[in-house]
């Protein structure tokens, strides 16, 4: 961390200090650059960085090191295997960020925030955010942080003398730092920044063929090229004032994108992607702070101890930290550490995990309930299955999937250590699911995205993401959340909910992916997500328009949260799936290999009760039995009919039969057009009935029942069915 870079907390970000806006970060001092360069990729900076840096104090690459404003580096010791992986990619685990405790400082820039509507939506956040928490009247702000979780007797608790010295001896130098900061920077910025109304000469007068001017900085003075992504911000902030006459925004849009390409090392292709998402000023915010990593962040396993407890332990052991905001619940910020966070006997009792704060919000947003079933779609290495299991003291149960089998081991490992006990492993596509299994209450599906939030931790996305990329992954994300809406109960008394997140900032990998949610599935319906703050998603951008309720998804970004970017939608299943729907994986593909479940393209499974069939079960089950079957179908036409107010005996039986698949058509499309409380309420004891009929009918084998159900709920499947038995043809897997 360079000095006078400010220490500063996650969550909402403290009021803007409009006085700060036009300080600039190419003014930071000299010590600031080294840590910049660290992450640079390009021989510009690289060149610059040997020219201009000090010798590095406390390399942070291994993450092995704390350290604080200044202080000199302390001794750290390697992290622990990874809590918390946001990103397909192993490499980048929660605990990167166990290098350098750092901020943005980008409050300087934060136009971002300006027009953020949560910035009067709840003031206690504010009292708690940023770093000035620690000033004279610190000890009252940290019982008011404090207290709202735990005990009243337990608020009444003081921090150790120790901690509270420590911390402000902490404080007092950040603001020292700070304060020098400012004046440095205001001084120098004022002598940099054009005399007033002269207008910034950024472009270059040569052009290539392309019409495009031609940059002669890149590789010469790193300095300067900052200068220049400076005033081309500047000058596309105020065009009209500012822009040399003759020239037009894109031609100085052009040069921002060439002139970050080279200043931060990204690829032409993500850099433009990535600048699209944002005014310029915001855009040059948000690339700034990938360049620092966020502050480590440790989650309280409340299943084994409380918040206070822990701190009270850790602060014993040398740590420095504070409630990670009033935001959560669980939540601490490490700001200094004698000890390694991943071997002490706390961490090794599994009372906390190493979790990036930004993964703390999609698990608050599904709010799972104690006794609930709830299926984590893509859950390892497991840091939000086991804070799912800690919201619901261990009760119910949590089906904790994940398609890669080394990557399931670290997510056994972790639930073992945190001591839960109400989650089932499994290893699966979770494109399988609901097939495996459905009727969950709540589907968490924290898909595999870019890590275009997470460039911190990992820089290789700066470089290394494709448009190939932004196409697959778009794909099966689109794929893995029709098939977590279908694993998800509609009926379900306490739930209904899919929670959607990603640690991508992008808008193919999220907006666009809910919006194929709900256009595929008529019967999901956005709603809040519960958190108190985020930026909401775009309902328009770049020409693409999404449904108006999409503000209700929550966007977050390293450079207006000082936390990972991620991206969180809450959706509700208001009905069942309709059988004529798009079914999962149709046309994609499992790992490279066709998906077994391609072969029924009408089939879309939705079903409310779990399958009891096990593989046995499947594997020795001999295909239908027509008789039998006519029979069932016969009975269930019946109650249908009785249902319905008809006598089945004054039918006859032929018609009876023949009238089945139009009887459930006709009760599916019933139950599609239902909506809300009270239709849910029809359903579910239509539904009931229908499994009360298919219990009492004698002789039904278990795996009958289910398929029975099934038959009767889909027509379009009873007759596919049907036609392959016709043709003499076994029930294959698939089914
Ligand atoms: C973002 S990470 C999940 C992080 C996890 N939720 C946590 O909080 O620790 C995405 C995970 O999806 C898994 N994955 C990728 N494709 C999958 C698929 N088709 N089915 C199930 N899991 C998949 C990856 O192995 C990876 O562990």
């Amino acid at each position: 961390m360079g000095q006078g870079r400010r220490m500063k907390k996650q969550g909402p970000p403290e009021p803007l200090d409009e006085s700060l806006v036009t300080r600039k970060r190419k003014d930071a001092p000299p010590a600031a650059v080294p840590e910049r360069t660290k992450r640079s990729r390009t021989d510009a900076r690289e060149k610059a960085a040997a020219k201009a840096a000090p010798p590095k104090k406390g390399a942070a690459a291994n993450g092995a090191k704390t350290r604080v404003n200044g202080k000199p580096a302390k001794k750290f010791a390697p992290p622990p295997p990874s809590d918390d992986d946001d990103v397909l990619s192993d490499s980048a685990d929660g605990i990167d960020g166990l290098g350098d405790v750092n901020v943005t400082g980008l409050d300087a820039l934060g136009s971002a925030s300006e027009d953020d509507e949560d910035l009067d939506m709840d003031d206690d956040d504010f009292a708690d955010s940023g770093s000035d928490v620690m000033d004279s009247d610190t000890e009252v702000k940290r019982n008011v942080m404090w207290s709202d979780d735990e005990d009243e007797e337990d608020a009444e608790e003081k921090l150790t003398a120790a901690n509270i010295e420590g911390l402000s001896r902490k404080l007092d130098m950040q603001r020292a730092v700070e304060e020098a900061e400012a004046a440095a920077e205001l001084e120098e910025a004022n002598l940099q920044t054009n005399i007033a109304g002269e207008r910034p000469k950024v472009l270059e007068d040569e052009e290539d063929e392309e019409g495009r001017p031609i940059s002669k900085l890149v590789t010469q003075d790193i300095q300067l090229l900052r200068t220049r992504l400076n005033d081309t911000v500047r000058v596309l902030d105020d065009f009209k004032n500012l822009a040399e006459e003759g020239r037009s925004r894109a031609e100085y849009r052009a040069q921002m994108l060439k002139d970050i390409c080279a200043y931060y090392g990204y690829s032409e292709f993500l850099a433009d992607k990535l600048l699209n998402l944002f005014p310029a000023r915001e855009a040059f915010a948000f690339f700034e702070a990938n360049e620092t990593p966020r502050p480590i962040v440790i989650r309280t396993n409340t299943l084994r101890t409380h918040r206070r407890e822990l701190a009270q332990s850790l602060i014993n052991r040398g740590v420095q930290l504070e409630p990670v905001g009033k935001w959560s619940k669980v939540g601490l910020q490490i700001f200094e550490s004698q000890v390694p966070l991943g071997a002490t006997p706390e961490y090794l009792a599994g009372h906390y995990i190493l979790q990036a704060a930004s993964s703390f919000l999609p698990v608050m947003a599904l709010a799972p309930q104690e006794n609930e079933r709830v299926l984590d779609m893509t859950a390892a290495p497991g840091g939000k299955t086991t804070h799912i299991a800690a919201l619901m003291k261990n009760t119910g149960c949590i089906f904790a999937n994940d398609a890669n089998k080394d990557r399931a081991k670290g997510l056994i490992g972790n639930i073992h250590r945190l001591g839960v006990k109400n989650s089932i492993v499994c290893n699966y596509s979770a494109l399988e699911f609901p097939r495996v299994m459905g009727g969950f209450d709540r589907v968490l599906l924290d898909a595999p995205c870019s890590g275009t939030g997470v460039i911190a931790k990992d820089a290789s996305v700066k470089t290394n993401k494709t448009e190939a990329d932004f196409m697959k992954l778009p794909h099966l994300q689109k794929q893995l959340i029709l098939a977590a809406i279908d694993s998800v109960d509609h009926h379900s008394k306490t739930g209904g909910y899919i929670v959607y997140s990603t640690c991508s900032v992008t808008i193919e990998e999220n907006e666009q992916v809910i919006q194929y949610a709900l256009n595929k599935r008529p019967n999901v319906k956005l709603v809040e997500a519960g958190l108190t703050f985020g930026k909401e998603g775009f309902t328009k951008i770049g020409g693409k328009i999404f449904h108006p309720s999409m503000k209700m998804t929550r966007r977050y970004y390293p450079h207006t949260y000082n936390v990972d970017g991620f991206f969180v939608a809450k959706l509700k299943k208001t009905g069942p799936t309709p059988a004529n729907a798009v079914g999962v994986n149709e046309a994609s593909s499992n790992n490279g290999k066709k998906s077994s479940s391609t072969v029924v393209n009408t089939e879309v499974v939705d079903k409310a009760p779990i399958r009891d069939e096990d593989e046995d079960e499947e594997s020795t089950f001999g295909g239908f039995d027509d008789e039998e079957d006519q029979k069932y179908m016969e009975r269930a036409q019946a109650k249908t009919m009785r249902r319905k107010g008809k006598d089945p005996k004054a039918v006859a039986p032929k018609a009876q039969s023949n009238g089945v698949a139009k009887e459930a058509k006709e009760a599916s499309a019933e139950e599609t057009s239902l909506n809300g409380v009270e239709s849910t309420e029809k359903v579910s004891s239509k539904k009931e009935k229908k499994q009360k009929a298919v219990q009492e009918a004698p002789n039904v084998s278990e795996a009958k029942v289910t398929k029975a159900t099934g038959t009767s709920k889909k027509g379009v499947e009873v007759e596919s069915k049907a036609a392959r038995r016709k043709s003499g043809g076994k029930k294959s897997k698939a089914q």
